[in-house]
């Protein structure tokens, strides 16, 4: 979230809160005052809160880092009011597990926030921000049987064309690694086609007139900036222009996604050709517009807001975390050149002489440093730091704390995988760590959570993780990647930028020198492998 000091509206809300409110808290205070103790006993322990806007000024900047920080002081979990709303800070991996396994029928549902259902699609309609329902369980299995290991291994052909697509794009635009090029672009623009195609079978991002991977990155910053509404109800009228910008957003998107499903709809009805991706699976499951999913004979029918509410949470859920988690190794290994050797010479050594083909998926799990040095990436640097939002359904105990209903949770995963009680010189970046360690990535070890744990955990895992294998594979495989002029591995940035993921603050830019003759990049990945 950037900086909510920058918004207009704050400021207007903090004037209007100490002029209007400023009374009502005084007086509420010398009624309350016992009742508020009683309460502030069992509620977890936490810095002060400001009348009205509580704690909503700490999420100002990088809010994972705030948290943790005050987690050293209040412990492991960190009592906060955002606004009207209580709210926890979860910062151990003891305390992540009580939530996301003991209580995750009651951590399972996300915030009731306006925000959502304007920039999104509302009543159930999609997938992330969808609460805990029948509609969010049937869409999340739709999600989930993309990505079996059936349908991964009929789709790796896309995967690998996209890979090979960003190591022709590299070679071109970098004059054969004479000229620096920042990673971020590449692997954005790789990990947008990888999704579109896998949404439409066909990688072009233009659909009705607009570029849909620009739209979702519109979306995602839109979801940065909580509505002061949600936190501060009585302040919702402040929330005017934020709800415009919003909508606006929202009604672009929908265009373009109607644009998507009228040509398909049209395509299908001419001809009879027959898709395999998202959109027809989708599709295949539209209710007739005179009936209702209740009464359909689809099964697991959809309405058309329902399609479009699983395109968008798959599209926004995919693209841009993907990318971030490449750009994010690739700085660690620039700033690590033995990791980088070392892994190098993994590879080299798993393909012996027969070099001059890609990594493909099969050599995934064969490359264990490899495994280890993607473990190393997530734990360093979730691209979600405090996953997405939750919100409790009912009251319950955590840590010897009483967790009301309607409590927001953030599960500070950032905190977790820097935390000094679990791992050993927590901050340096060694994959070492992790050899002959049984720690997974897939939600069962709460001390390494990048794609969070239970019912809600990440829907799309599999194929975030064989894109970012093979991807980082390949880079390092098929180039000597090098610093620019007057760099070294000391000055790689690794700093953070405000926002809901964990981007970084400066790009990473390299100097990728071909390891093999021009012909090699240009030849499909069938014909490579
Ligand atoms: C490296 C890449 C990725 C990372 C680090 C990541 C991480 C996450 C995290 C932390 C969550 C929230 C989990 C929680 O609340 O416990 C999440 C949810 C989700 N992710 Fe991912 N994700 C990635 C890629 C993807 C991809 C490729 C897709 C889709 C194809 C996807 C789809 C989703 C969906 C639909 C949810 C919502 C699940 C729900 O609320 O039931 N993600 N992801």
């Amino acid at each position: 979230m950037e900086s909510f000091y920058a918004d207009p509206c704050f400021a207007i809300a903090l004037a209007s809160i100490i002029a209007i409110f400023g009374w009502r808290f005084i007086s509420t205070r010398a009624l309350c005052g016992s009742k508020e103790n009683r309460i502030a006993k069992a509620f977890p322990p936490g810095p002060w809160a400001w009348p009205i806007i509580g704690n909503m000024h700490l999420l100002g900047n990088l809010p994972h880092k705030v948290f943790r920080d005050l987690s050293l002081r209040y412990g492991p979990v960190v009592g906060l009011r955002l606004g009207q709303k209580p709210a926890i800070a979860v910062c151990s991996s003891t305390l992540a597990r009580e939530v996301l396994r003991t209580y995750d029928k009651v951590f399972a549902n996300r915030p009731d926030f306006k925000l959502y259902d304007e920039l999104f699609y509302p009543e159930d309609s999609g997938i992330v921000m969808t609460t805990q329902s029948s509609e969010w369980r049937t869409h999340r299995k739709i999600c989930t049987s993309l990505f079996t290991s059936k349908r991964l291994q009929e789709m790796e052909h896309s995967r690998l064309q996209e890979v090979s697509n960003l190591l022709c794009d590299i070679v071109k635009e970098s004059a054969q690694g004479e000229k620096q090029i920042s990673i971020r672009s590449y692997v954005s623009r790789m990990s947008a086609r990888l999704f579109m195609r896998l949404l439409q079978s066909e990688s072009s991002f233009h659909a009705g007139g607009e570029d849909l991977p620009d739209l979702i990155t519109q979306v995602e910053h839109q979801a940065s900036w909580p509505l002061i509404g949600d936190l501060i109800p009585v302040l919702s009228w402040l929330d005017f222009w934020n709800l415009k910008r919003v909508r606006a957003v929202h009604n672009r998107v929908d265009t373009v996604l109607s644009a998507i499903i009228d040509q398909r709809l049209r395509e299908t009805a001419k001809s009879s050709i027959v898709y395999d991706d998202l959109l027809q699976s989708l599709l295949s499951r539209l209710v007739d517009p005179n009936r209702t999913p209740e009464n359909s004979e689809v099964d697991e029918a959809l309405t058309i807001r329902e399609v479009k509410g699983i395109i968008l949470d798959v599209l926004a859920g995919g693209i841009h975390t993907t990318a971030l988690t490449i750009e994010w190794g690739v700085a660690e290994l620039l700033k690590h050149p033995s990791c980088l050797r070392r892994l190098r010479q993994e590879m080299d050594e798993l393909l012996g002489d027969k070099k001059a083909r890609l990594i493909v998926e099969d050599d995934l799990q064969k490359l264990t440093y490899l495994q280890c040095v993607i473990k190393e990436i997530s734990r360093l640097h979730p691209v979600l730091p405090m996953l997405v939002p939750r919100m409790s359904s009912e009251e319950c105990e955590l840590g010897g704390y009483k967790i009301p209903a309607g409590t927001l949770t953030f599960v500070n995963a950032w905190a977790i995988g820097r935390d000094d009680n679990v791992w050993e010189k927590a901050l340096e970046f060694r994959p070492e760590r992790f050899e002959y360690k049984n720690i997974e990535i897939k939600g069962q070890c709460y001390e390494l959570l990048p794609f969070g744990s239970g019912r809600r955990m990440c829907a799309g895992l599999p194929v975030a993780i064989s894109m970012v294998g093979l991807t980082l594979a390949n880079l390092v495989h098929c180039f000597n990647i090098e610093l620019p002029d007057g760099q070294s591995p000391e000055t790689v940035n690794t700093e953070e930028k405000n926002g809901i993921s964990a981007n970084k603050a400066v790009p990473t830019v390299i100097l990728p020198k071909p390891r093999f003759p021009m012909d090699f990049y240009r030849s499909p990945p069938a014909a490579a492998a």
